[in-house]
């Protein structure tokens, strides 16, 4: 039997969990909800309780098509017949409980239990049908868990699994709710390596509306964008610049929503920035619209350069808006090291939700990283440290905020997924002497990442190569006499690149792309 694990509900009868209300009612109203498995698990009722608790729910798991496994018991599931066990470590051996159920129920789904790289494989190779990975976040539904692992131990687990060949379907359990269902799923992932859904108890077995809440977690997992592309691309793809004309092409021709919450200070140029690269720009500061513009497909920018208590607000409300529509989200952290405010203001932020591209300058990303000394204003201090110290600074960030892209700019700028970087060295100091140069690249990158969300680096490279190969050729206009004509004609620079990307591609040619090879 083929079981999809995408929601896999285990029971809880205590009172704190289930209060007064039925163990069944609730089971089916998780079930009408999107519940794809249900485990029974019930750790202080006497055995025939469990048998008439277990009977009563397999009557309904059957009745919706649902597989009803039950823990620890392997006894009661050969009682009720059902389709499989769970077991943990220090529960009966793998092997002991396949030699029980291959005579009496032979296709039976036996799911264990791993915290650990070398507990998964073992169970993988000795024929577990399903792993169930965690304790991914502590629990007050279990108290006697063993290890917190977090996302990226399940990301380690998944990714040592698939390494070896073994395509053992895998949930995690451990504290998922829906405020982190999609942070876990998507940092967990690598590549092509992802889990193939979630348990949860208290999620939905504590809900006022258990049907309601299966839903929600469902919507939740469906709006994540598929896995990124990028790893299976290759490096010749990234240093080959040819599919930058396209990625441009592709924006003006669908004209994205890029919905902005930004400084300011900023807001009109970052405005004409976005419609003359092809967008469609609203600067929309209002959190409880955000839900409704998440709708129209667009991409959100987060930018903190004038935050205030009211615009923190505002900003928790679109990210989960946006999250939660499985549109994208890009972070400019502008300042947020400058001031014990922006520091809380940025965790507020950052715990928000997720995002898919993280901009900043080197004390921006640094504060993220938790290495920077006290900014001094929004601008970037200057630095002690070597291009590899940043770039490994910069992937750091990137795989911490999971499947994450991070741009820090600079001279040279360095952008990075967390498994790929690359060095660009384009640009031209007048860019640093107008003032939200910076941010508008956040806007830029934004509507980029709109029209190509299957690759998030480089949608990402694509916007910053446009964005610093048209200030280069800006200055070269005969009229520029200094940053104050130069901004007009950098506009006007973007929009003729924009306008005709393909009909004449000789202005890639200057895109100065280095990957960064850490053996060096
Ligand atoms: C899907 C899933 N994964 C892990 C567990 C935990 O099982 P175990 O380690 O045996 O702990 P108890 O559930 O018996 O307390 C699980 N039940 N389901
Ligand atoms: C059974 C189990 N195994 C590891 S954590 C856990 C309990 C998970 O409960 P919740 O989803 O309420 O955090």
């Amino acid at each position: 039997m083929a079981v999809d694990y995408t929601l896999y509900l285990v029971t809880d009868s205590t009172p704190e969990i289930l209060g007064d209300r039925c163990l069944a009612d609730v089971v089916e109203s998780g079930i009408k909800g999107g519940v794809t498995v249900v485990q029974y698990r019930n750790k202080t009722a006497d055995t025939a309780e469990l048998v008439r608790e277990a009977s009563t729910l397999h009557e309904i798991t059957r009745r919706h098509g649902v597989p009803l496994i039950i823990n620890d018991r392997i006894d009661v599931a050969i009682a009720i017949g059902a389709e499989g066990v769970h077991v943990g470590q220090d529960d009966m051996d793998l092997q002991a409980v396949q030699r029980i159920l291959r005579t009496s129920l032979p296709n039976a789904i036996i799911g264990v239990s791993t915290s650990s790289v070398e507990e998964a494989l073992t169970a993988a190779r000795n024929g577990a049908t399903y792993l169930g990975i965690g304790t991914v976040f502590a629990t007050s539904t279990k108290k006697d868990t063993k290890s917190i692992i977090g996302a990226i131990g399940v990301q380690k687990i998944l990714t040592e699994l698939r390494s070896n060949s073994l395509n053992t379907p895998c949930v995690c359990i451990g504290g998922v709710n829906a405020s982190n269902v999609q942070q876990i799923l998507r940092q967990s992932r690598h590549d092509d390596v992802a889990l193939d859904g979630v348990a949860v108890v208290s999620a939905i077995m504590a809900a006022p509306n258990p049907s309601e809440a299966s839903q929600n977690l469902r919507n939740l997992i469906a709006a994540l964008p598929a896995i990124s592309r990028t790893q299976s691309l290759g490096l010749m793809q990234i240093t080959n610049l040819s599919f930058v004309p396209d990625y441009i092409a592709a924006v003006v021709q669908r004209k994205p929503l890029c919905h902005n919450m930004i400084n300011t200070v900023v807001q009109t140029m970052a405005a004409n920035m976005a419609i003359a690269i092809g967008g469609s720009p609203i600067m929309s500061g209002n959190g409880a619209e955000a839900a409704d513009l998440a709708k129209l497909g667009g991409s959100l920018v987060i930018n903190m350069g004038t935050v205030t208590p009211d615009s923190l607000d505002q900003y928790v409300k679109a990210i989960s808006a946006y999250n939660a529509a499985g549109n994208p989200v890009l972070l400019d952290p502008v300042g947020c090291g400058a001031t014990e405010l922006r520091k809380e203001a940025l965790q507020t932020v950052l715990t928000a939700g997720l995002f898919d591209v993280i901009k900043g300058n080197e004390g921006e990303i640094a504060t993220i990283a938790g290495t920077s000394a006290q900014q001094h204003g929004v601008d970037s201090a200057p630095s002690n440290l070597t291009l590899r110290q940043k770039a490994i600074m910069v992937e750091e960030v990137a795989k911490r905020c999971g499947g994450c892209v991070v741009v820090m700019s600079g001279a040279v700028d360095i952008v990075s997924d967390g498994y790929q970087t690359v060095f660009v060295r384009n640009g031209h100091e007048y860019m640093g002497l107008v003032t939200g140069s910076g941010c508008c690249l956040g806007t830029v990158i934004a509507a980029f990442l709109a029209v190509h969300r299957e690759n998030k680096l480089l949608a990402t490279l694509a916007a910053l190569l446009l964005y610093e190969i048209a200030a280069e050729q800006a200055t070269t206009k005969e009229a520029i006499r200094g940053p104050g004509s130069f901004l007009p004609a950098w506009i006007d620079t973007l929009y003729q690149i924009a306008q005709s990307p393909e009909s004449d591609q000789s202005w890639i040619k200057g895109g100065k792309v280095e990957v960064f090879q850490h053996s060096r």
